[in-house]
């Protein structure tokens, strides 16, 4: 047997299940990405897509992206051919309430190839821009995201700023569209770490996007599933200290109602899509995840295209039919 390198690398513990995940067609790629977050600007070359809209600041401007124009009119093309109907071998009656994204690979799939991280970021904006409408034309009640983790902070201030401002942008600019489509948009997370005019932005969103009965898009942004747990508890222990609950009496539906998810009105996921390889659920939305279906592919999700996610639908679908 071959040796195992050294007592560092072992794990302290190991769980064993009979159920394997949904799908993994895995290995492990163990990419250490070096840093480039320099800004750079790319405006003087007309191959070179300027993401970003003049009303974020000129900081974020001059990061901006590398992702050719060719690669959005490609996206835009296959959105345009997609049509009502369900694509071959999906059934309506089928399809996950509730699929969870932990979108991860941006900037692997940037460094490949040889571009700076953001433009990885920038990369999966477009991807998002044919994801979630898919999503809502496949009638998908709900989808979960994870934008940005508790532990994102550690991140390079130059990269969280990106983001940051990327992410107010998307809010302002690429949900006209799911609005149009009838999405309702939440964000779940501790929001008061948050920029003020990102704040504002998903206020607006939010109450704008209330009575919609279209897919609900949830963001997860500055979210951790353990902290989620825990303010469900700190909120349930003050309610027994008020005397609104018995201890003894606290059953899952009070305890889900307090979760940023309000899972009353928000089922749990029922499908699970993480991209680029890595086979973790990194913390994010631990209680809802409980009983999901994990899909996991090698793709970075910039190349998460609308066929992979039928690809997931498919395999989702197909482990429904044999339970
Ligand atoms: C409006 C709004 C809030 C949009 C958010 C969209 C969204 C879900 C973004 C996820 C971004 C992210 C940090 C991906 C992980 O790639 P990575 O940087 O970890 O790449 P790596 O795995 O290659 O290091």
């Amino acid at each position: 047997m071959a040796e195992l390198a050294s007592t560092s690398t072992k794990p302290k513990h190991m769980a064993f299940t009979y159920l394997s995940p949904l799908k993994h067609d895995i290995v492990y790629p163990k990419i250490t990405i070096k840093p480039c977050l320099a800004p750079k600007s790319h405006s003087s070359n007309p191959n070179f897509l300027n993401i970003v809209s003049p009303i974020t600041s000129g900081k974020i401007h001059a990061a901006t992206t590398n992702v050719t124009t060719k690669e959005l009119s490609y996206q835009d093309e296959k959105f345009k051919t997609q049509e009502e109907a369900l694509p071959a071998g999906l059934e309506e009656e089928l399809m996950p309430k509730h699929v969870a994204f932990i979108l991860d690979g941006n900037r692997r799939w940037a460094v490949e190839k040889g571009l700076p991280p953001m433009d990885g970021h920038a990369a999966m904006r477009i991807t998002l821009r044919s994801i979630l409408p898919l999503c809502s034309k496949l009638n998908i009640k709900s989808v979960s995201l994870y934008a940005f983790s508790t532990e994102n902070w550690i991140r390079p201030t130059v990269e969280v700023d990106f983001l940051m401002e990327m992410y107010e942008d998307v809010l302002r600019n690429d949900t006209k569209e799911l609005l149009s489509l009838g999405c309702r948009i939440t964000l779940m997370g501790n929001k008061t770490k948050l920029p003020k005019s990102f704040q504002k932005v998903c206020t607006e969103i939010e109450e704008i996007s209330k009575n919609n009965t279209g897919t609900h898009i949830n963001y997860g942004i500055n979210y951790s599933g353990k902290h989620d747990i825990l303010q469900a508890c700190r909120s349930i222990t003050t309610k027994v200290k008020d005397g609104i609950l018995v201890p003894n009496q606290i059953n899952e539906t009070h305890f889900k109602q307090e979760l940023y998810t309000k899972t009353n009105e928000f089922p749990y996921p029922d499908l699970v899509i993480r991209t680029s390889g890595e086979i973790r659920l990194s913390n994010f939305m631990l209680w809802q995840m409980a009983y999901s279906e994990l899909y996991f592919t090698k793709k970075y999700f910039p190349d998460f295209g609308e066929d992979d996610l039928i690809k997931a639908l498919l395999a989702f679908q197909e482990t429904r039919r044999r339970v």
